[in-house]
């Protein structure tokens, strides 16, 4: 099946260390809306996994979540394209969840989803080290995009076979030339 996996703050929107709290601070990053796009028009299934903390820090509700999502999904339906899966996980640090990135809950929720068993050779594309991680437990091949804290994730030691893009819009471009 040809699904990818996208972590949102850093790849598709612009990400901020004061947390994305609300529809006005959601911004794409230029070019990331016409990439999904692309990737659904040429039949791939696009999921987003996203750690949602903000949530349990109590500075957004789940309602303005799922506003963010749906000018998200306007966004990419407005350019023909699709969003197939949202899944987040809304807990804090201190949680003990198994959905918090790096733990491969989000991603066990996905392989769910598709009726697979694993996610074996399914691209999944982050800013930070955390989003590869939890795509690398359910068998995920990791791209890293130097948007968001990408640059920042790029000084430390990357999973082995991680390939590294400017962006989202990069990733796609390499995706469908094959
Ligand atoms: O990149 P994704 O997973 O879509 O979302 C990340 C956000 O939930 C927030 O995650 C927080 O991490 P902590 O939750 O405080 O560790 C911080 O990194 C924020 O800057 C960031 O906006
Ligand atoms: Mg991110
Ligand atoms: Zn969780």
């Amino acid at each position: 099946m040809k699904l990818i996996v996208l972590d949102r703050d850093g790849v598709i929107n612009r990400d901020s260390d004061a947390f994305v709290k609300s529809v006005e601070e959601w911004i794409p990053i230029p070019g990331s809306i016409e990439a999904i796009a692309q990737l659904s028009k040429a039949g791939w299934k696009v999921a987003v996994a996203t750690n949602q903390s903000g949530i349990a820090r109590g500075l957004f509700n789940g309602e303005t979540l799922e506003a963010m999502h749906d000018k998200l999904r306007q966004l990419v339906n407005g350019q023909g394209g699709r969003v197939d899966l949202i899944v987040h996980c809304a807990h804090g640090p201190d949680d003990g969840c198994d959905c918090r990135k790096p733990s491969p809950g989000l991603f066990r929720q996905i392989a769910q989803h598709y009726a697979m068993n694993d996610l074996t050779g399914i691209p999944v594309v982050g800013d930070s080290l955390r989003d590869l991680t939890a795509g690398l437990a359910l068998g995920c091949t990791p791209y890293l995009v130097k948007t968001g804290k990408g640059e920042r994730t790029l000084q430390k030691p990357l999973p082995e076979g991680t390939q590294v893009f400017s962006d989202l819009a990069a990733v796609v471009q390499h995706l469908l030339q094959d």
